[in-house]
């Protein structure tokens, strides 16, 4: 099978570090493309990043081969309701997938992720996919998320913040909240002595069994395909 693993920011570096994230996690037989919208922001920090990435995903997405599946990369599932629309295989974006992932491992998690301003989109996503209950808290470690690609410097930051956390909240497992973290993973899990989930290989695993099991998007409903635009013949009146 082939999965379209997409960082949806631009940077160079941080689509290097989720695409082999994704192709160390799949299982032989699986084709992980891992790649990146140009002309996205360099990091998505909030809301009018978000948009434009999520353009330039769906603009990606639509000129991209058929894939059987697909990862958006952006831990604020950036794009994934519309790219759900224009493919038929499933979609996963990486902070529904670790979210997911969390509340099989533990009774509560807590998100870590970069700045304030991401903190109330993800806390508005926990609860629309029905886990704000299971979700202690979403905190920022203050760092830019572009800090993550000198994954050196940020770890002690991230590391003692995700201490404080997990005090904070009385959480058992930790998620990563920003797909610049993934290197990260293995590290702090030995460190913090709790699951932390990360969601790039979770969510490959999860569309790679949705595809085993053929598995596909709903076309019914909320994620069928657009329909073509037809203007009414002589329309263009304004009453
Ligand atoms: O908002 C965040 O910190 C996370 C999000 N931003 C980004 O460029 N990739 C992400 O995963």
């Amino acid at each position: 099978m082939r999965i379209l693993l997409i960082n949806p920011n631009s940077s160079p570096a941080m689509t290097r570090t989720i695409a082999n994230t994704g192709k160390a996690a799949a299982a032989p037989g699986t084709e992980v493309v891992g790649t990146c919208p140009p002309g996205a922001p360099l990091s998505i920090e909030g809301h009018s990043d978000g948009v434009l990435a999520a353009f330039h995903t769906l603009k990606l997405v639509e000129e991209s081969g058929p894939a059987d599946g697909y990862v958006l990369a952006c831990f604020d599932d950036t794009g994934v309701d519309a790219v759900r629309e224009r493919v038929a295989g499933p979609v996963l974006g990486i902070g529904e997938a670790a979210m997911h992932a969390a509340t099989m491992l533990a009774c509560r998690f807590s998100i870590l992720t970069s700045l304030e301003r991401s903190v109330p989109i993800l806390e508005d996503n926990a609860a629309r996919y029905g886990l704000a209950a299971r979700c202690r808290g979403v905190h920022a470690a203050q760092l830019p998320v572009l800090a993550f690609e000198d994954g050196k410097s940020a770890y002690a930051v991230l590391r003692d913040a995700a201490r404080a956390v997990l005090e904070r909240d009385r959480s058992d497992a930790l998620v990563l909240g920003c797909g610049g973290m993934a290197h990260l993973a293995p590290r702090l899990a030995g460190e913090l002595g709790v699951p932390v989930v990360e969601g790039v290989a979770c969510a490959v695993k999860f569309v790679e069994s949705l595809v085993s099991l053929n598995l596909k998007t709903s076309k019914t409903g909320g994620y069928a395909y657009p329909l073509a635009k037809t203007p009414v013949s002589g329309g263009g009146h304004h009453v």
